[in-house]
């Protein structure tokens, strides 16, 4: 299938914020997770990765900040290679990268603006996370984060006192709170109704365009990746099959990324 070349979002040119040159994941078991991948995303951008269950994309997207370690290749962001990164460069390099998950990752019986606060966790030593010793400053910037997904009346709630979408939400204010480049979404909306998906990728399309955050995002619906995203990054069987702009991602190109193939028993 043709790969579209992706120009930045802005005229002038960039350097990649995220760069995959040659990766592949095999699992200890294994499986295939990801195949001579190689992908350039840039500043502003806002990428969705499609493909079918058990494609690579949650592969793609935990490689990126190093929660899965790849097999060969190398990815670099903001042009430091993570993959060789250790000790205080993996978490510099990692405290400019947010993450959402599909199950939120809270702490369901701390209050809201605790569970914020864990997005400073990369910036305090230990001791001072334990004693919750956190400055004015975080707390304020945590406050901002909450407003901007409209929580800021949720400050004190537990967490699990709030609805799936509101604890999205506060993960995305905590991801916010961390101050990031770049934020990666691994399935955000899929235990979520479709009102409340919404509000999510509202919330998460508005700090992209607002604040310019990288966002790379992976959907199980084809909608929603065409009405959000900038661009299309398609997955089958762990390689990249179709990368361009939505507006060529037709039905054709949509059908051949979902094709036939049995991508769960591929790589075992
Ligand atoms: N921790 C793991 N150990 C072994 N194999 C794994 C592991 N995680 C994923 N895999 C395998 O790697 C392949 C890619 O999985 P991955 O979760 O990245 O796909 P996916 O496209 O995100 O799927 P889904 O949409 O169902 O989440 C699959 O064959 C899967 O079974």
């Amino acid at each position: 299938m043709a790969e579209q070349q992706v120009p930045s979002t802005t005229a002038a040119p960039q350097e990649p914020i995220i760069q995959f040159d040659h990766v592949s994941k095999v699992y200890d078991n294994g499986a295939l997770g990801l195949k001579d991948i190689n992908l350039k995303i840039y500043p502003g951008e806002f990428v969705v990765v499609i493909g079918l269950s058990g494609a690579g994309k949650s592969t793609l997207m935990r490689s990126v900040n190093r929660l899965h370690d790849i097999t060969s290749g190398d990815i670099q962001i903001g042009g430091r290679s993570i993959t060789k990164a250790k000790g205080k460069e993996l978490l510099e390099i990692r405290r400019g990268i947010g993450m959402i998950f599909q199950n939120f990752n809270l702490v369901k019986r701390a209050s809201v603006l605790r569970n914020v606060l864990t997005g400073r966790v990369g910036y305090y030593p230990t001791w001072k996370m334990i004693f919750g010793l956190f400055s004015p400053e975080d707390k304020q910037r945590a406050y901002e984060s909450l407003q901007r997904v409209d929580l800021g009346d949720k400050v004190y709630a537990r967490a699990d006192e709030l609805s799936g979408g509101q604890q999205q939400r506060v993960s995305i204010a905590r991801a916010l709170t961390q101050d990031p480049q770049i934020i990666l979404a691994d399935e955000p909306v899929a235990s979520l109704d479709p009102q409340t998906t919404r509000h999510v990728m509202d919330d998460l399309k508005r700090i992209n365009e607002e604040l310019g955050i990288t966002v790379l995002i992976n959907l199980h619906s084809v909608d929603l990746a065409k009405e959000y995203g900038s661009r299309i990054v398609g997955i089958r069987a762990g390689e990249k099959v179709f990368d361009g702009p939505v507006a060529t991602a037709d039905d054709a190109t949509i059908s051949e990324i979902y094709s036939g193939k049995d991508t769960e028993k591929e790589g075992a």
